[in-house]
């Protein structure tokens, strides 16, 4: 297991224009490891989701890979109570959620970066959606980095695509630093020009913390600690 020494990670999620306070929630991030063993998801006679079990190890990036339809939104949707099991166990900093109350401190827990992004009824501004990170200072530092800080107070419904996901990835990584301990994140570069997603893949690994990353990326594959391919709602693990 590669665990990234924190100076480094700071060296690279800091640059040279995002904020100072990065660094300090770097220092205070841990790993946490999350363990799914047996899980079945299924959308009626569709397994998506078949008998699936892995473990992410604390401050372990695991990259999760296959063609389209494979599983991987689904299984990364169950972690979070998103999609509904038909059996199996979900174990992330010790409890495997069921209650409300369990699910909503999971997501608290597991920073999302969906693969689309809803911009929802409201016209939310991106200041706001950066706010709702719970840490405004480190979403803001990130979204610096990734080019869309100047765009505060556009609503997000007049967002470019690629604008719209970088705005969640910094949200996500606000939330890390707001006590967030498994960063999943579905795609986080599919909408990304070349040097976003070199960007991006950067600050991913920089992260120091658990991450679970569906991808079609090898950029971000590649700067994983191991990778599982997903075929058919099963999971095996495989070599870059
Ligand atoms: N809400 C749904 N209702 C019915 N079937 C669904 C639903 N969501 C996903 N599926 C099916 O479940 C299977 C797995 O889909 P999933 O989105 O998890 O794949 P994926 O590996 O993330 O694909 P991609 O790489 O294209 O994003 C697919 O066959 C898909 O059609």
């Amino acid at each position: 297991m590669f665990v990234p020494p924190v100076a480094g990670a700071c060296a690279e999620l800091s640059g040279e224009s995002a904020a100072p306070a990065l660094a300090d929630w770097c220092a205070g991030l841990r790993g946490a490891a999350l363990t799914i063993d047996g899980l079945s998801c299924r959308f009626g006679g569709l397994v998506a989701v078949d008998d699936v079990g892995l473990q992410v190890e604390a401050g372990e990036h695991v990259a999760l890979v296959g063609t389209n339809g494979s599983g991987k939104s689904t299984l990364l949707r169950a972690v979070l109570g998103l999609q509904g099991r038909s059996r199996g166990r979900i174990v992330l900093d010790g409890t495997d959620a069921r209650s409300p109350g369990e699910w909503d401190a999971r997501r608290r827990l597991a920073p999302w970066i969906p693969q689309r992004q809803a911009t929802g009824r409201f016209p939310l501004t991106v200041d706001e959606l950066l706010d709702s990170s719970g840490h405004r200072a480190a979403a803001v530092g990130v979204a610096t980095r990734l080019g869309v800080a100047a765009l505060a107070r556009q609503p997000l419904h007049t967002l470019s695509g690629g604008q719209l996901q970088r705005c969640f990835i910094a949200r996500a990584f606000g939330a890390m630093a707001n006590g967030g301990r498994l960063l999943l994140a579905d795609e986080p570069t599919a909408a990304l020009d070349f040097d976003g997603r070199d960007t991006v893949a950067g600050l991913l690994r920089a992260l120091p913390a658990s991450v679970l990353v569906a991808t079609h990326d090898r950029a971000v594959a590649a700067r994983c600690d191991r990778v599982l391919e997903m075929a058919n709602g099963r999971v095996r693990e495989v070599r870059m």
